[in-house]
């Protein structure tokens, strides 16, 4: 990818393995699951990569050891400057809540607040003050100016999964780590939402790395990664559904 010569790389793995069972450390399991076997991969600050591949692939696992929600069990990752697999798990913990954003599939809104609230949670949470600028900029371009003082159970998916966004970005993090967004979405709502990840990417300078199974999510990605049996089977850049649909295809043999 030429834009890793001309912007810094956000994310760096190398090496990362993960093994789930007798073999990892303190595990009661009894079998063995090597859910990835040494992925390598970089994404530039700016960008947006999709993660996609047959369940069971290593998706899930990958995404929550690059989130520094789980530790590899071996290899290195590197978010900017910090070599998040030399952390301790209080240091992992600051890290996400200070350099990183979730959105989820169910949005995790909390029913009591309202969005303006849900937005601000994390920060007041970390003891940030919010960037009201900043605030607006996101706000004016989800285009949720009037959804804020209304609780989740007044908004429409689509809104609810908008107030996750915002509450995402609202920390300026390094990266955005998205798990099937418009998983829950109509096809009309999850467009918006995908849109608006890219613009994030566009306009903002916002990294953003998706974990989803839909072809036609992954294709607004700059990015697809594909896995397979938790090592990377192949990548597309500028992809279509089409593209992504045949790489899967020929992906599975
Ligand atoms: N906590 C765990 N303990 C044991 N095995 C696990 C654990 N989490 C995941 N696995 C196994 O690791 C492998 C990769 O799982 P992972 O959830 O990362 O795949 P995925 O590609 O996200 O799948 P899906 O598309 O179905 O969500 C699978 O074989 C899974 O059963």
């Amino acid at each position: 990818m030429t834009a890793n010569l001309l912007t810094p790389t956000t994310i760096r793995a190398a090496g990362v393995t993960k093994v789930y069972g007798p073999g990892a450390a303190g595990s009661g399991a009894t079998a063995t699951v090597h859910a990835l076997r040494g992925v390598d991969l970089g994404i530039a600050q700016g960008r947006f990569m999709a993660i996609m591949g047959p369940s069971g692939s290593g998706k899930s696992t990958l995404m929550h050891c690059l989130a520094g929600l789980d530790r590899p069990t071996s290899g290195t990752i590197t978010i900017e400057d910090t070599e998040i697999t030399a952390l301790s798990e209080r240091q992992r913990t600051d890290l996400r809540r200070d350099r990183i954003g979730f959105v989820f599939q169910q949005y995790h809104l909390l029913p009591e607040l309202n969005g303006s609230e849900n937005i601000l949670l994390p920060l007041e949470i970390a003891g940030r003050r919010p960037d009201r600028d900043w605030l607006d900029t996101v706000v004016g371009a989800l285009q949720i100016g009037d959804q804020l003082d209304r609780k989740p159970s007044e908004l429409s998916g689509g809104q609810q999964q908008r107030i996750g966004i915002a509450r995402a970005l609202a920390a300026r993090p390094a990266v955005v780590f998205a798990d099937e967004p418009t998983g829950n979405l109509d096809a009309a709502s999850g467009r918006d939402v995908l849109e608006f990840l890219r613009y994030s990417t566009r306009e903002f300078g916002q990294t953003v790395v998706m974990v989803t199974h839909d072809p036609t999510a992954a294709a607004y990605a700059d990015r697809v990664v594909l896995l397979l049996d938790g090592r990377v089977g192949g990548s597309l850049d500028a992809p279509t559904p089409e593209t992504v649909l045949n790489a899967l295809q020929k992906l599975r043999g």
